[in-house]
């Protein structure tokens, strides 16, 4: 995934990384662009020196039932000079359906940004990363949420339409 992540965004190859597939494309750029080799996930490296994505604070590793972050939940749009605010037709807003434990870590926020990787939407505490773009990109996006569970074979997600279309 990590080599994936990496070919698309090197190659201007579209790309829609979905939670585990947006906190890979965090880490992937961490690594590459930041030089940071060791950036990781301390879901899959818990002695990480660079944590780039995180254990929800909130989240109890005791208790996996209930501590997932599940349902419906809203996404604020921090410009609407993005790709994916445009997609959602210009909204402020959009709320969609989440199933996750692990968040991008916010406070490697300010370094990915000032690299080129832009944290477009945020939960309503402004904490909680949901979608990334790079702007250098045609179409390279990543969501916290999951666009699938709320798209029907005749609606389906802008985000899935989006992608699609970034390739004509
Ligand atoms: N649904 C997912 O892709 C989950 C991703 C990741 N394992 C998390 O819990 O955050």
């Amino acid at each position: 995934m990590i080599l994936a992540a990496k070919y698309a965004r090197e190659n201007k190859v579209p790309y829609l990384g979905i939670c585990l597939g947006m906190q890979i494309s965090v880490i992937e750029f961490a690594r590459s662009v930041l030089d940071l080799e060791r950036a990781n996930s301390t879901e899959f490296d818990a002695e990480t020196p660079d944590p780039f994505v995180i254990f929800m604070p909130e989240g109890s590793k005791t208790h996996m039932g209930s501590t997932m972050r599940l349902g419906c939940r809203r996404t604020l749009f921090q410009t609407p000079d993005c790709i994916t605010a445009k997609l959602y037709h210009n909204s402020e807003y959009v709320d969609e359906r989440h199933r996750h434990r692990y968040e991008v870590n916010p406070e490697v926020v300010g370094i990915l940004e000032e690299a080129g990787l832009k944290f477009v939407g945020k939960d309503e505490t402004g904490k909680r990363m949901e979608i990334l773009e790079l702007p250098s990109h045609p179409f390279y996006v990543g969501a916290q949420f999951h666009p699938e569970f709320k798209s029907r074979p005749g609606r389906p997600s802008a985000l899935f339409l989006g992608t699609d279309r970034s390739r004509d």
